[in-house]
This record gives structure tokens, sequence and C-alpha cells, in this order.
């Protein structure tokens, strides 16, 4: 006898799987790269400075009927300033929210100093774990073992995964695992979206990277940037103004460089990048402004997205 054809879907519609993967690392661990590689497209600012992401930026992937919202957390470590203990609150934040918590180890590094503080502290999650030993692509297969039976040995991981989050090798297994782990529920967002980073923060958190690329040694950390404007313009191209905010008038300085010329450089690769995502003509005009003590104003953790520590 033949069944409805309503029937018959209901039944052979396979279940959505969805949730919130938190990653946890060290500064420098790999897991924007991670991320960025996982969701297959840069969502979150990479390079090869700690401490660069500080707000909790999430990338989207759909794997097999799973829909992996990705929570990149700030790297965590001994906080020394208030700006500090800010992002690592956000980030065992994230972690508590989150259905599966997978801790990155640098397997280069292997486990010491603020990795190893990470393990101890993983002990209070209860949330499943899995670990993920990255940047294979650098270390002998041995090394790779003895890394994950002594981080096995202090925490219970569900399971351990060895990637390389720059090349994606080992990263569609870890991407059918979180498929299968995440409870089954609706998806949480439409199908092609990937972040749910606002554009204005991305275009901001590009030009930060710029600037960090260009000025590391100058200009450590002290800065922030806001897009204030954003002008969608009847040629189809879109008008960005975004200020940079220094504590010094020094640093305002190095900034700006001889005649312009570092703003322009960091203004022009940012806008390259940011025009690639939009796929549109940007006009990127960025400002420098002094704002002293932005590091202990309330106001400005919020809008990173950050607790203000008291
Ligand atoms: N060789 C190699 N390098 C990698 C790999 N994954 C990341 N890296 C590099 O490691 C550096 C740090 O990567 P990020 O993704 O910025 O690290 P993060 O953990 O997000 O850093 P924070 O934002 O500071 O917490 C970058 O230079 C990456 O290119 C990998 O699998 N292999």
């Amino acid at each position: 006898m033949e069944r409805g054809m309503t029937d018959i879907e209901t039944a052979e519609t396979p279940a959505t799987h969805s949730g919130f993967v938190a990653l946890i690392g060290a500064p420098n661990a790999g897991k924007s790269t991670l991320v960025n590689q996982l969701v297959g497209a840069k969502v979150s600012i990479v390079t090869h400075k700690v401490q660069t992401t500080r707000a909790i930026v999430r990338g989207i992937a759909t794997h097999d009927n799973a829909q992996i919202v990705f929570v990149d957390t700030p790297g965590i470590f001994k906080p020394k300033r208030r700006l500090d203990t800010a992002m690592v609150t956000t980030a065992w934040g994230g972690a508590k929210d989150a259905d599966i918590v997978l801790l990155l180890i640098d397997a280069e590094r292997g486990i010491r100093g603020d990795a190893d503080a990470i393990l101890e502290r993983l002990k209070d999650v209860r949330q499943p774990m899995a670990l993920i030993l990255n940047k294979v692509d650098r270390v002998k297969h041995e090394t790779l073992l003895a890394l994950s039976a002594a981080a096995n040995e202090k925490v219970p991981f569900k399971r351990t995964f060895m990637v390389s989050a720059l090349t994606g090798s080992g990263c569609k297994d870890l991407l059918d695992y979180l498929a299968q782990a995440l409870p089954a529920g609706p998806w949480y967002y439409p199908e092609d979206q990937i972040s749910d980073l606002p554009m204005r923060q991305l275009a901001a958190e590009i030009t930060r990277e710029k600037l960090y690329l260009r000025l590391h040694q100058e200009l450590p950390y002290s800065s922030h940037i806001e897009t204030e404007k954003w002008e969608e313009k009847p040629d189809g191209s879109v008008r960005i103004d975004q200020t940079i905010y220094v504590e010094r008038d020094s640093q305002k300085k190095i900034v700006l460089g001889h005649k312009g010329e570092t703003i322009r450089a960091i203004g022009q690769a940012a806008r390259m990048e940011i025009a690639g995502i939009l796929e549109q003509k940007v006009h990127l005009f960025l400002f420098v402004k002094v704002r002293e003590n932005w590091g202990d104003d309330p106001e400005r953790y919020r809008e990173m997205g950050l607790e203000f520590p008291h």
C-alpha cells in the first residue's frame, strides 16, 4: 500500500543539529585560523601577534545536517591589566554557554605556561570537551602522541583531533564529529550566513589587523578602532569612516607616520580587504584621535562585547 508523500517526507527527513562550540586556547594557538578554515571564509582576524582577538566572534559552518556556531574566544593568558582581565573573563564566559568546548593546543609549543593553566581550569568545565592539537604540519607524529597522552591524563576529553588549521588537514574529521555531537534542533541562523558579526565591526577588525601588522613594535595594544559611518552610495560603492583611538599624542604621530604615509598604507590595505569581502567598491576614510585612558572607560568595553572588570 502506498503511503502519503507527506508521511514519507517526514519520516525520511534527517533531524537537524545545531549548537555553539567554544574554542579555548592560549594566545597564538591558532583559534582564529581554525575558525576561518572550518567556516571557509575570513571571519576572525588573524595575525602573527598574540591577543588580537578581543571580542567574541562567531563563525558559522554548515556540515551534513548541522549548523555549527563557533565562538572564537580571546586567547586565555595570565591577566596583567584591566583590559586583559576583561578578555580572559569573556573567554571563559564563552565556554560556559557553549554546547561543546574545544581546547586548542599549539603542538609545536606543547603544554606549558598558559596551556597548562588552561588544562587545570578545564577540570571544572561540565560540557563535552575535545582536544585539538594544532599545527601538525610542523610536528613529528611521536611528539603528537605524547602530547595527546599527557593532556588526556589531566582532562577527560571525549575525542582528540590532530589538525593543521593552516592546511586544513584533519579538519573534516573534526567537522564530522561536531555535526553529530551537537544537540538535535533547528538552526539558529539562515543557511547562507557565515557570521553574525556586524559588518561595521568586521571592517574595524580588519583595519585593526592592518594597524598591528604595520606597527606592532611601536603601538602595543593601546589602540581601538570604531566604524563611525557606513554610507551606501547610489553608484554601488560604500563610504566607510573609521576612527583610530590612541591614548597619547605621541602614538597619534606614529599612526600618521611621516607625511601621513603610515595611515595611508594601513588604509589602503584595509580598504582592499574590506572591498574583497563586500564585493563592492569601498572608500575608506581613517581618522586618528587621542582619547586618554580609554582602557579605563566601561563604555569602550561594552562596545567590544567585554565585561568591565570592577
Ligand atoms: N604552521 C602552522 N601555523 C599555524 C597553524 N594555525 C595557525 N597558525 C599560525 O599561528 C599564528 C596564530 O594564529 P591565530 O589564528 O591568530 O591564533 P589565535 O589563537 O586566534 O590568537 P589570539 O587571537 O592571539 O588568541 C598565525 O601566524 C597563524 O598563521 C597551523 O596549523 N600550522
